[in-house]
């Protein structure tokens, strides 16, 4: 953590590691913090997500109207969004609400937007925001995301450009982004999410499509893999203002 940066100590300690982590400016308003989560934060992550993905609101495999299946696994923190009907509906379809976004991931989102900042010298070019919507999703090896943009949040927050802020663990992920409305796999940048790196997009990238094209198998850290039951796959979490 930056000196100067200090939060109450009642606050559960979730802390990022950034005296091992690099960081790349990927554009304006897009920032990717490598090795930002030590692994024993990862660990925790993991078996809270663990933890609230096998209660009610937990894990599901989202459907389309169509009748196709999502490929991943997803869970909701704070409110329930779904591929058809987005923010709209309170409830699953199982009659389910979403948990609370965890209190200990509050202060993690806060101090790695600040720590971005502190990088760019900016808090302009990616405003704050305190997250309260988060989506989980668990991958396999063959699950994959299209190419998307992040924009059912409020018009206000969207405007504002508030980042969203992703969190990688486990396996590897060829992450593809983009500022057209016809980019596709050929035309966007990639770039690897490995487990602990954070993502950020706010500001000027705060609409840009993106996507996991492939996930890397066997590339989780093994010790990660030894503290918690993290399955073979990649967990992915997307803080968010709604
Ligand atoms: O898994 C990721 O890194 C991206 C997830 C994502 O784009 C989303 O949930 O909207
Ligand atoms: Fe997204």
């Amino acid at each position: 953590m930056q000196a100067g940066l200090q939060r109450p100590c009642s606050w559960p300690a979730i802390e990022p590691v950034t005296s091992h982590s690099t960081y790349e400016i990927l554009e304006s308003g897009m920032v990717l913090m490598k090795n930002y989560i030590s692994l024993m934060d990862q660990a925790e992550i993991v078996n809270i997500c663990h933890k609230l993905g096998v209660g009610p609101g937990g894990f599901c495999q989202p459907t389309y109207n169509s009748g196709h299946k999502s490929q991943l696994q997803r869970m909701c923190f704070g409110r329930n969004w779904d591929p058809e009907t987005r923010y709209k509906e309170r409830y699953r379809s199982d009659g389910s609400e979403p948990p609370p976004v965890p209190e200990e991931f509050i202060p993690l989102v806060e101090t790695t937007i600040q720590d971005a900042q502190a990088h760019i010298n900016s808090n302009v070019e990616i405003p704050s925001m305190s997250p309260d919507v988060c989506l989980v999703n668990f991958y396999t090896s063959t699950s994959r995301l299209g190419l998307h943009q992040d924009r059912d949040e409020s018009s206000n927050r969207l405007r504002r450009g508030l980042p969203v802020v992703s969190i990688s663990i486990g396996d590897s992920a060829e992450f593809l982004y983009g500022f057209t409305h016809t980019t596709d796999e050929c035309n966007s940048r990639k770039v690897l999410l490995e487990s602990g790196d954070a993502l950020i997009f706010g500001g000027k990238s705060r609409l840009v499509f993106h996507g996991v094209k492939t996930i890397l198998p066997n590339t989780a850290p093994l010790s990660l893999l030894q503290k918690t039951m993290l399955r073979p796959g990649r967990l992915s979490l997307t803080f968010r203002q709604f």
